[in-house]
């Protein structure tokens, strides 16, 4: 297939029509009522009793705290959370957020920081309160908000934590200016994390580091917390090596365990490479797409919008430059579709390049077509990849947008990069590894022991810290003082209720929320994309 180059002038004219890609394709049947076997059926998957619990406590107007170890769901029941707070309040007054622009993309919301109109959040908080109230429109978010939902809390420190609840009391009034108030003045908070995963990277002046150790931590919850279950794995020996690594002791059967998945075979190519700096990640994608030696198309975002938000869009997941070719590892940056798999963390190989036949008939004479990949996932899923739209919003307006593929190079990945995700087969090279958490996220991707290869591990390097143990040991024993209790209870001992809920599923059926179509099979009729694309063959790069 012989490709050649697009311009920016056909981007535009096929944004309308990558618009009109709908989800109805997911699941459809025929007119005969038969399914149709290019359309995956949506799954159905049942929240356990916890879950359910939590989203009863939702439901009932309570201010939550989520946590629980890596793949116990919570990010899953996040985004039921989210569907049931847009129906309890109105659509525009939730707001999703998380910590991280990378977390933030999983859950289709924005960085908390751009959410609070704070920048970089490094002044002190009256200096942060007067740039919220001479935002106009930070200012409208925060008197607007009604829910607030921040995921990935381990990474978000304390200080940040008591500024916005400053704000929030300052801005939107309430029952007297006490700090140590219940609440956030009517906002219904629901925040997520694990803080034995990644730590918050902060200065020491302030002694705090966690979110936990927020002054305002404890009154800003009515319930909290732990789901016990993991989905990720199911392994027994597995599950117990990722809690005594996450509790940063690990026992002689986990050692065993952990020796021999350094010294088994080389994994196979599809496996991803973890490493903890990113150095290490870009060296070793850039060497392998040198090594590959095909022809290279390198996709540019097409952004649209002003600063500071076009800023904004480089700290999202979706990359500025991706380049592309036949062979390429990639990982999905976005949900496309959760029913099959095809969500933020799938990953697979470039296969070919496709054109779009029914623009081209439309529009060019020539050859001059853009292109778009078909990638091959590791789920044996084959499907042409079409841009996506990343949108930053204030209030209900977008106020930037980046368009681009959602993929990046996934030979290698940071383990910043990795944290959320599921993965089925990895290689970690911790030689490097620092700070708290780091070996338990990398670790804890893995579905199967099969799948976990190591390199330069040293038992040294599984850490965990101890204000965070210490924060947890607390969690525990309130959950032992309900003792019997069956499921939910009051715990008003100046502090919130604390749920530890069995692992039972509910007879109750939740939807798997499929929100965009793909096809399995391209036809003729691809829809096209590319806004500007240069080629290169063995490192030499053409622009067009
Ligand atoms: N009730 C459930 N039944 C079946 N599978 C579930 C359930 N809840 C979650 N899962 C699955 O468990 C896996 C892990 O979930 P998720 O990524 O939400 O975990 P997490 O707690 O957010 O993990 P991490 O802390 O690593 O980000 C996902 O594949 C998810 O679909």
């Amino acid at each position: 297939m012989k490709l050649l180059y697009p311009v920016i002038a056909t981007y535009r004219h096929f944004s309308s029509k990558i618009s009109t890609k709908s989800p109805k394709g997911i699941g459809r049947k025929n007119k005969d009522g038969v399914d149709d076997p290019k359309t995956p059926k949506r799954t159905r998957i049942k929240l356990t009793e916890e879950q359910t619990q939590v989203l009863d406590a939702i439901s009932s107007g309570k201010s939550v705290f989520i946590t629980g170890s890596a793949g116990t769901g919570k990010t899953f029941l996040l985004q039921h959370i989210i569907r049931k707070l847009k129906k309890l309040h109105q659509r525009s007054r939730v707001f999703v957020t998380a910590s991280t622009g990378l977390a933030a993309c999983a859950i289709k919301g924005r960085t908390l920081h751009s959410f609070a109109g704070i920048g970089l959040g490094m002044d002190d908080r009256q200096t942060l309160l007067h740039k919220v109230i001479s935002n106009r429109r930070a200012y409208r978010r925060w008197t607007r908000a009604s829910a607030l939902v921040i995921d990935e809390v381990s990474m978000l420190d304390a200080k940040i934590f008591d500024t916005l609840k400053f704000i929030a009391r300052e801005v939107r009034g309430g029952e007297g200016r006490d700090f140590e108030n219940k609440g956030w003045s009517g906002i219904q908070l629901v925040v997520s994390g694990d803080f034995f995963q990644l730590p918050p990277i902060v200065s020491r002046e302030s002694g705090k580091e966690f979110a936990f150790e927020a002054d305002c931590w404890d009154s800003s919850f009515d319930v909290q917390v732990e789901l016990t279950r993991v989905f990720r794995q199911s392994e027994a020996n597995l599950v117990k090596l990722l809690q005594n690594v996450r509790r940063g002791k690990v026992d002689c059967e986990d050692m065993d365990l952990l020796k021999k998945c350094c010294t088994k075979a080389e994994p196979d190519s599809s496996a991803v490479q973890l490493y903890p700096r990113n150095q290490d990640v870009n060296r070793v994608n850039k060497k392998k797409m040198e090594d590959l030696k095909k022809l290279t198309y390198i996709y540019h975002a097409h952004d649209r919008g002003e600063d500071p938000w076009l800023r904004q869009l480089n700290q999202g997941i979706a990359p500025d430059e991706l380049p592309l070719c036949e062979g390429a590892r990639v990982m999905l940056c976005k949900n496309l579709s959760t029913s099959s798999k095809l969500v933020n963390g799938a990953i697979g190989t470039v296969t070919e390049f496709w054109y779009d036949n029914v623009v081209v008939s439309d529009l060019w004479k020539s050859e001059d077509r853009p292109v778009v990949p078909m990638v091959k996932f590791d789920s044996g899923l084959e499907v042409v990849i079409y841009p996506e739209t990343w949108d930053i919003v204030e209030g209900d307006k977008v106020v930037a947008t980046r368009k681009q593929l959602p993929l990046i190079l996934a030979w290698a990945l940071s383990i910043h990069k990795c944290q959320g995700m599921t993965l089925d087969s990895l290689h970690a090279n911790l030689s490097r590894a620092f700070g708290f958490g780091m070996v338990y996220v990398a670790l804890s991707r893995v579905r199967t022991l099969d799948g976990l290869h190591l390199s330069g591990f040293k038992p040294s390097k599984i850490k965990a810290h101890p204000k965070v143990l210490e924060f947890y040991h607390k969690f525990s024993q309130k959950q032992d003082k309900r003792g019997e209790d069956d499921g939910v209870s009051e715990d008003r001992g100046g502090s919130a209720e604390v749920i530890h809920g069995s692992n039972k599923t509910t007879g109750k059926d939740n939807d798997i929320d499929s929100s965009l179509v793909f096809r399995c099979k391209p036809n003729s009729s691809l829809v096209s994309w590319c806004n500007s694309t240069t080629k290169s063959r063995e490192g030499g790069v053409t622009t067009c």
